[in-house]
Parts: C-alpha cells; structure tokens; sequence
C-alpha cells in the first residue's frame, strides 16, 4: 500500500519551548479518510503546518505525496488541496468572484477555462445558488463549503482538512460532513483533523490518536474499536439488586445507570466475564435472584471505548 502521508519522528519544539510534536511517526494510505484525533492543543494544526510546508520540523521528516517537505513544496502544494483554519475570503466579493481570484492566483490554472472551473466546484459543495451573493452574508458553514471549493478548483491527490466542522451548527456539520463522504467516495485521500470522536467514527477509515504532542496509536478505526472490549449491559428496574450480584459473583466494573428508560427501568454496566464464566450463567443467575431482566448482553465496543481504554479518561465528544 502505497503511503500518501508519512513522517518519521517528527518533531516540533517552537522557539519558547513548547515541545508541540513528539517523534510522530504517521502512516497515511492512498484512499483512507484519515482522521488525526486529539483534544485542543495536542498538536494537529502543529503537524499540518509542517506537512503543508509553512513551518519547519525541529528534527524528523515528513513526505507527502512521496517527496519530502518542506523542500519539495513547491512541487507538492499544488496536488494537495487544504484547508486549514478556516478560508481566506473576501468578505465584498461574491463567492464566486472569491474563487475566481484563487484561481486566478494558481500559475498552473489556464485562464481560458477559469469559468467553466468555478461553476464546477460551486457545484460540487452546492453553492451554485448563491455564488452570486457576498460571501460576508454567507453562513459559517457556506464559507467553510467556500473554502473547500477553493481547494477543489484543481483535482487532487490529497485534501488536508484542519478541524473543518469547528464552529458549525448541527445542519452545516452534517452538510461538511456529507461532503466530504462524496469526495471520499471518489476516492480522494482526506486527511482531516478534528477534536471530535463520533466526527471521526462517522467519517473516517483510519485514525490516529494525539495526546500531548504524542502518538498514542493509529490504525483502521475498526481495529480501533475491536481492540477494545465492549460492555454487558443488563437493563432492569432492579438496578441496585442487579449491581450486587454482579458483584457476587467476581464482575468487573459494575456501574448504575438509572432513570430516564421508561416505567423506572435503569441499566446496569460492567466489564464482560473473563474466561470460565459463561453470559448465559450470569443471566440466569440474576434472574433465580428474581432480578427482572428486560435486556441482557455485550454491547459493541465504540470507538469512544477504545480512547478511554487508551488514555485512562473520557473524551470531550460533544465539542
Ligand atoms: N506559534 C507557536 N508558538 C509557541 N507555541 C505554540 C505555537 N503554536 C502552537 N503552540 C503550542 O503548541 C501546542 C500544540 O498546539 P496546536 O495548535 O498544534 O494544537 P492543536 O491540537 O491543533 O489544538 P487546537 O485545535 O487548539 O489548534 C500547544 O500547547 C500550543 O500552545
């Protein structure tokens, strides 16, 4: 397999001291939508200015499209399409007089064609309608849809998304988001930073997982979350009777979650039985206890699962 992106040891120490990226090694495959998973300040938008070229690594290297940068940008940047940090529009100019200037600025572009190049990529984010109005009265999201037109004016081998759905509302998350499925589905690369989990699950093939600066791991969000262990879930109204015996009998983990399922019912969590202890015994024990069970099994681990278990703590998943 063929890698779009890939750093070895890639590091960031900006000049006050603050160590940003810390010996990253990043694998990044032709084809994935590539989510880079981390809380505010770990160190993504860090890592994308290095590989798009606009800061140098303190130590590291980093190839995209398989040259390296920063020395092969010039080369490079042509093929990637970025957006980072929201677009640079003028706020005066209609949107598609935006993208006439940004194809204007691009040596490679052929005047003669500019146009019939707008109209297309204002019809890919879907904004043909209102190309013609300012862009200081478009929504966040139509400026972020602005911006990624901008960055579809040529094709690309590779899209660098920084947080593109930051700041949006639900309906221009989900229009980002449908969006760049379509653009996946075409089968281009998408690397996409972002802070928020269920973003990554709902998009992403892959993901990797910063911390500090740190690569905590990476790899198919699948695996991700197979390598985690789901939970057993029991749902009953006798929550407490329920925790107490699970407990009786050596479960893991045992958490209460009242309230809120309908006629007083609860739920009650736990880590699955180890080896020796078959779910069908622990269902039957409870129910000889008189424990009344309206649901019973090992819910699927999520991806939010495979964090905690990686990192020891929840995620800010709601942004
Ligand atoms: N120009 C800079 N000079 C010094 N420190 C910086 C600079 N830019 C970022 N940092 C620090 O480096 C660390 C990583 O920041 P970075 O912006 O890469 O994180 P991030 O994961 O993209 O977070 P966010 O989503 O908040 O941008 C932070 O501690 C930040 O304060």
């Amino acid at each position: 397999m063929t890698a779009v992106i890939e750093t070895r040891g890639l590091t960031k120490r900006y000049r006050g001291g603050q160590l940003a990226v810390d010996g990253l090694d990043l694998t990044v495959p032709a084809g994935s939508v590539y989510g880079y998973l981390g809380p505010n300040g770990s160190g993504k938008t860090t890592t994308i200015r290095m590989l798009m070229g606009l800061i140098e690594p303190t130590s590291g290297t980093a190839t995209v499209l398989g040259e390296p940068m920063p020395q092969s940008a010039r080369t490079v940047l042509p093929r990637v399409g970025a957006l980072i940090e929201g677009p640079a529009l003028y706020g005066f100019l209609s949107g598609r007089d935006n993208l006439l200037r940004y194809d204007a600025a691009d040596p490679t572009a052929d005047p003669a064609t500019r146009s019939r190049r707008v109209a297309a990529a204002l019809d890919r984010v879907g904004l043909t309608g209102a190309a013609g109005k300012k862009a200081k009265a478009y929504s966040l999201g139509m400026k972020q849809r602005l911006g990624l037109a901008a960055a579809l004016l040529q094709p690309r081998g590779l899209l660098v998304l920084d947080e593109p759905t930051n700041g949006l509302d639900p309906q221009g998350m989900r229009e980002i988001r449908a969006l760049v499925r379509e653009l996946a589905a075409d089968g281009t690369t998408v690397f996409l930073s972002s802070h928020l989990l269920d973003e990554i699950e709902q998009l992403c093939t892959h993901v990797a997982v910063m911390a500090q600066g740190r690569l905590l791991t990476q790899g198919p969000v699948a695996e991700l979350a197979a390598r985690a262990r789901g939970r057993l879930s029991v749902l009953t109204p006798d929550t407490a009777r329920a925790a107490r015996l699970l407990v009786s009998l050596g479960v893991a983990g045992v958490t209460v979650e009242d309230g809120s399922r309908g006629e007083g019912g609860g739920r009650v969590t736990a880590e699955p039985p180890g080896e020796g202890t078959e779910l069908s015994d622990l269902n039957a024990a409870l129910v000889e206890e008189g424990v009344r069970v309206r649901g019973f099994g090992v819910e699927r681990a999520s991806l939010e699962d495979a964090f905690v278990a990686l990192t020891g703590e929840g995620f800010d998943v709601a942004g």
